[in-house]
C-alpha cells in the first residue's frame, strides 16, 4: 500500500479540522496554514474531539501520532508534503488563487486534493502550472470518522494522479470511490441537495418542524442508508421479485407531481429565523461541540456495529474499520518484540466505548469475551499464528472459557489487558488474562482459556508446527517461574 508520508493542510476549518485529525491520527505529520486568529484553538478542539472518538472506535494499535505544525505561510506548509489539501471557502476566485500559489510551491510530485462540495476539478485548475496533478477529493464531516472520500479529475488531471489518490486512502481508514465523470456536486452532494430542497419546503409550508423531519429520517430511512444505501434497500422493499418489481410498482408514482425538488425555496429572513427557532429548540441548550460528541460517539457504535456484521465479515463502513485494523494490527506485530518475558505479557490497550455499555451502565457482558479475544489474538500474532498463518489452513481455536468480573468498566475509561501463560504442549495453550482500568491499576476482570492448535481444513486438532513452537517455549518457561495468579481452576459456585 502506498502511503502518504506528510500532509499539508490548507484551511483548517470544519473540514480543514478534520482532514488535520484524519492523518494525524494515521501518524503522518500535517503543516496546517489557515490565517484565522483562532485556526489553533479550533483545531486542537476538533483533534481533542477526534481523539475521544479513536479512542472508542478502536482498540487496534494507532501508529503513533503525526506531529502539527501551524505555519506562517502557505509555501512553508506544502514545501516538502507529498499531499496538500485545500480545505478554504467554497469560492471558485479564493480556491483558484490558493490552488495555483499551492502549486507553485509545492514539491512536483506532490497530490493536490481540494475538498469542495461542488465545484467542477476543470474550473479549479485553470490557472494551474501543473493543473494534471489536481484532484477533488470531496470528504464527508466529521472527516476523521466517515471514510468516503469522492475522488474527481479535471479535463486536465492525469489517470496516474487519480490512481495514487486513491491508493492512498485505505491506509489511513478512508475509501476512495472514483467519480467517472465530473459534474457539480458529484454524487453525495447532489443526493443531499435534492433530500435539502424538499425538506425546506416541508417547513416554508408548514408540513412539520425541523425536529420532526430529522426523527422521519433518523427511526427509518437514515438507519437503512447507513448500512445498505438507497439501490440495495430497495431491492429488498421489492420483496422476492426484487428490484425489477420494485421499479415497476413504485416508478410510476415518479410522475406524480408530489415533490417540489426542481423549485428552490427563498431563503428569505422569515424562513431562516423559523428554521434558527426550530433548531434551537431541537438542540436543547447542548453546543455544538457537545453534539459533535454525541454524533461521534453514534458513529463510533454504527461502525463497530457494522463491523460485526455479514456474520462476522464485516459489512459497509464496518468492513473497511476491519480491513484498517487488520492493517494495524499487522504492522504492529512486525514491529513488537518480545523484550519482558519474565512477567505477564501487556497485550491490549483499549476504551470502554459506547456500543459496549449497558443497561447498568458499565461494559457489558459480552465485551469482555472480545476483550480477552483480542487478548488471545494478539498472543497468537506474537508467537507467529497471524492472518497469512491462519490463511494457510492453521490456526488456535479456544474451546473452554472461565471468566470472573472483580470490577466495573465504565463507559470512556482506559483499560488493558495481560496474559499469563500456564502451561503449554505442541497442541494447547492454557492462558490466564487479566483485565486492569489503567489509570488506577484495579484487576476488573480474569479469563482462563484453554486454546486447541488445529488444522481449519480437515476440522481437527493438529500439532503446531515448530516455527511457532519455538516461541511458545520461552514465554511458557519464563512464566512457569511466576507465581499462578489468584483464580487459576475456579468454577462457577467455588467457595472463596
Ligand atoms: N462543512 C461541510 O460540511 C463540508 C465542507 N466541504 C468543503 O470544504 C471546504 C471548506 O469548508 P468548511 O471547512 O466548512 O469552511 P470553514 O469556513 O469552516 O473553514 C474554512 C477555513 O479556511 C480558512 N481560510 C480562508 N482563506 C484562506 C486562505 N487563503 N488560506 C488558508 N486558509 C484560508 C478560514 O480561516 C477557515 O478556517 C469548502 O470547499 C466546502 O465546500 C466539504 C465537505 C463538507
Ligand atoms: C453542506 N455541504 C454541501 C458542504 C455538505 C458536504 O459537502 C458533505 C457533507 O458532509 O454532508
Amino acid at each position: 500500500m502506498t502511503r502518504i508520508n506528510k500532509a499539508a493542510c490548507i484551511g483548517g476549518g470544519v473540514i480543514g479540522g478534520g482532514w488535520i485529525a484524519r492523518f494525524l491520527l494515521a501518524g503522518i505529520d500535517v503543516d496546517v496554514f489557515d490565517p484565522h486568529p483562532e485556526a489553533t484553538r479550533i483545531v486542537s478542539e476538533v483533534l481533542a474531539n477526534a481523539e475521544k472518538a479513536y479512542a472508542m472506535l478502536t482498540g487496534a494499535p494507532l501508529a503513533p501520532r503525526g506531529k502539527l505544525t501551524f505555519r506562517e505561510t502557505l509555501e512553508q506548509a506544502v514545501a516538502d508534503a507529498d499531499w496538500i489539501q485545500e480545505s478554504v471557502p467554497e469560492r471558485l476566485d479564493l480556491k483558484r488563487k490558493v490552488l495555483t500559489e499551492i502549486d507553485k510551491a509545492a514539491r512536483p510530485d506532490a497530490l493536490i486534493g481540494s475538498s469542495t462540495s461542488g465545484l467542477l476539478p476543470t474550473d479549479l485548475q485553470r490557472d494551474m502550472r501543473h493543473p494534471e496533478r489536481l484532484f477533488v477529493a470531496h470528504p464527508y464531516n466529521p472527516v476523521y470518522l466517515l471514510p468516503l472520500v469522492e475522488i474527481v479529475g479535471g479535463e486536465k488531471t492525469s489517470m496516474e494522479t487519480i490512481q495514487a489518490a486513491m491508493e492512498r486512502l485505505p491506509p489511513i481508514g478512508m475509501k476512495g470511490v472514483h467519480i467517472a465523470k465530473e459534474i457539480e456536486a458529484f454524487v453525495g452532494d447532489r443526493l443531499l441537495e435534492a433530500l435539502w430542497r424538499e425538506a425546506l419546503w416541508l417547513i416554508k409550508d408548514d408540513i412539520c418542524t425541523v425536529e420532526t423531519l430529522d426523527d422521519v429520517i433518523r427511526y427509518s430511512f437514515g438507519l437503512r442508508w447507513a448500512q445498505m444505501g438507497l439501490f440495495q434497500t430497495y431491492r429488498i422493499a421489492g420483496g422476492e421479485a426484487g428490484m425489477r418489481h420494485f421499479l415497476a410498482q413504485f416508478g410510476p408514482a415518479l410522475k406524480w407531481n408530489w415533490t417540489k425538488l426542481m423549485d428552490v425555496v427563498d431563503l428569505d429572513d422569515a424562513l431562516v429565523e423559523k428554521i434558527g427557532q426550530q433548531s434551537d429548540e431541537q438542540a436543547d441548550g447542548l453546543s455544538i461541540r457537545e453534539l459533535e460528541r454525541i454524533r461521534d460517539e453514534n458513529l463510533v457504535g454504527i461502525l463497530q456495529t457494522l463491523k460485526g456484521g455479514h456474520g462476522g465479515k464485516g459489512w459497509g463502513a464496518g468492513k473497511l474499520l476491519k480491513d484498517f485494523e487488520e492493517g494495524l494490527w499487522a504492522r504492529a506485530s512486525g514491529s513488537k518484540k518480545l523484550t519482558d518475558i519474565a512477567k505477564p505479557l501487556r497485550l491490549i490497550e483499549t476504551k470502554v466505548s459506547p456500543a459496549w455499555v449497558d443497561y447498568n451502565g458499565h461494559m457489558t457482558e459480552h465485551r469482555y469475551l472480545q476483550v480477552f479475544g483480542d487478548t488471545s489474538d494478539a498472543l497468537l500474532r506474537l508467537i507467529g499464528v497471524d492472518f497469512a498463518y491462519v490463511e494457510r489452513g492453521h490456526s488456535y481455536y479456544t474451546v473452554e472459557t472461565h471468566i470472573r468480573h472483580l470490577g466495573e468498566a465504565k463507559l470512556g475509561h482506559a483499560i488493558h489487558s495481560t496474559c499469563q501463560l500456564l502451561s503449554a504442549d505442541d497442541k494447547r495453550l492454557q492462558v490466564f488474562h487479566t483485565i486492569y482500568e489503567t489509570a488506577t491499576g484495579e484487576a476488573i476482570a480474569t479469563a482462563e482459556h484453554m486454546l486447541l492448535h488445529v488444522d481449519a481444513k480437515a476440522g481437527k486438532a493438529a500439532p503446531a508446527p515448530e516455527e511457532v513452537l519455538s516461541k511458545i517455549r520461552p514465554i511458557a518457561e519464563a512464566h512457569a517461574k511466576l507465581p499462578v495468579p489468584d483464580g487459576v481452576g475456579r468454577h462457577v459456585g467455588q467457595k472463596r
